[in-house]
C-alpha cells in the first residue's frame, strides 16, 4: 500500500507537486494519469525517495522508502529505463542488484526469462532499444518479488505483444494481492489495465476513483440519429439541456435525450428515423473533460507546443 498526506514538492517557483493526498490498495492496479508536467514523475520519485518532500509524507507498506531493510522486497520500480550502467550487460545489470540483497541467480534467470530478455541478456545495456530497456526496468522492478510494484510509462516503445504481457503482468500481480501503480498516457490501454485511478492535472488530485465511475460521470446520453429530415428533427429536439449538432446532412448527435425521447418526439411529429445510437463514453472522453482546463503544454495546429498557462513559472 502507498499513502500519501498533503505531500508537496516545490522547487523554486515551481509547485511541481501541491499537497496530495492519496491511497494506492493493494490486490488492485491503480492508474495514474495526468498532461505533461502534471507531477506524476515527481510525486512517484518521491514515493521511492529519490525526491524529497518539500512537506506532507509518503510511505510504502507503512514505511518511508529508506526506512525499509531490504526495499527491493517491498518496492520495485520503473522510473527511468535508461538509468543503467550502459556498458554493462543486462544480465550483470542485475547479478548486482541482486548481490544487494542476496538474491538467488536463479531469480536473475527468471526474471530475464520473464521479460522475453533470454536472448540479449549478455549483451551490453548501452546498446538496447528504447523496448529492451523497458523490459529491463520491468526485470529489475520484479527482481525482488516485491509486495509493490511502480511503474512510470512501463509500455512506452514496447511492442504490441509486450504491452500486452505488461497488462496481463500487472492485473495478475494484483490479483496476487501486490500494490501496482502504474502512469501511461495510452488511455485505451490504461482503461484495459487499471481497476482504479488517481488523475493528476497541476500538481493536484482531480479524480481518485474506479475506473468505471470515472468513465460513467463523464456520460452524457449522447445518441447518433440518422433521419431523412435532420432539419426538422433537430429544431423539434433542441432545448432547454439538450444540444444537437448535424455532423452530416442526414445525421444528428444528440446530447441531453434517451434514444425513447428522441423516437417519440419522432413519430409524433412523422418524422422518419432509420439509426438511433446510443453513444458510449471512453475513458479517453472523460480524461478530457476531467483535464480540459489542467493542460499546460497545449498542442497547437502549427504543431508548435506552447505553455498555456504559466501558472508558478
Ligand atoms: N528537478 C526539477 N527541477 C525543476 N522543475 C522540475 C524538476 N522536476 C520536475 N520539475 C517540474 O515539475 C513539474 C512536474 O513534472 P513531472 O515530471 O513530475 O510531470 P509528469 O506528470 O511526470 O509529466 P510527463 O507526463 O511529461 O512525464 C513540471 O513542470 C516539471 O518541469
Amino acid at each position: 500500500m502507498i499513502e500519501a498526506k498533503g505531500l508537496t514538492k516545490v522547487y523554486g517557483q515551481k509547485t511541481a507537486v501541491g499537497g496530495v493526498s492519496f491511497t494506492v490498495q493493494a490486490g488492485r492496479v491503480t492508474g495514474f494519469l495526468g498532461p505533461n508536467g502534471a507531477g506524476k514523475s515527481t510525486t512517484m520519485r518521491m514515493i521511492m525517495g529519490l525526491d524529497s518532500p518539500t512537506s506532507g509524507d509518503v510511505t510504502v507498506n507503512g514505511l518511508h522508502y529508506a526506512q525499509h531493510k531490504a526495499p527491493l522486497h517491498q518496492v520495485g520500480a520503473l522510473l527511468d529505463a535508461k538509468a543503467v550502467h550502459t556498458s554493462r550487460s543486462a544480465y550483470n545489470h542485475l547479478l548486482a542488484m541482486a548481490a544487494t540483497h542476496s538474491i538467488p541467480t536463479a531469480r536473475v534467470h527468471e526474471v530475464i526469462e520473464m521479460t522475453g530478455l533470454g536472448a540479449v541478456a549478455k549483451k551490453k545495456a548501452g546498446g538496447f532499444s528504447l523496448g529492451m530497456g523497458q523490459r529491463l526496468g520491468i526485470a529489475a522492478a520484479l527482481l525482488g518479488d516485491p509486495q509493490t510494484l511502480i511503474l512510470d510509462e512501463p509500455v512506452n516503445g514496447l511492442d504490441p505483444e509486450g504491452v500486452l504481457w505488461v497488462r496481463n503482468l500487472v492485473k495478475y500481480l494484483a490479483s496476487q494481492g501486490k500494490t501496482v501503480f502504474l502512469s501511461s498516457h495510452l488511455m485505451s490501454e490504461m482503461a484495459q489495465t487499471a481497476d482504479h485511478l488517481i488523475v493528476i492535472g497541476r500538481g493536484r488530485i482531480i479524480a481518485d476513483a474506479p475506473v468505471q465511475d470515472i468513465i460513467a460521470g463523464a456520460q452524457q446520453a449522447k445518441t447518433l440519429v440518422r433521419t431523412s429530415a435532420a432539419s426538422q428533427l433537430s429544431a423539434l429536439l433542441v432545448g432547454d439541456g439538450v444540444r444537437v449538432d448535424q455532423s452530416q446532412t442526414e445525421t444528428l448527435e444528440v446530447v441531453g435525450l434517451q434514444p425513447r425521447e428522441i423516437a417519440q418526439v419522432a413519430l409524433d411529429n412523422n418524422v422518419l428515423v432509420y439509426e438511433l445510437t446510443p453513444q458510449v463514453s471512453s475513458l479517453e472522453d472523460a480524461y478530457f473533460n476531467l483535464t480540459k482546463d489542467e493542460v499546460e503544454y497545449q498542442s497547437h495546429m502549427s504543431g508548435e507546443p506552447v505553455a498555456a498557462a504559466q501558472e508558478g513559472k
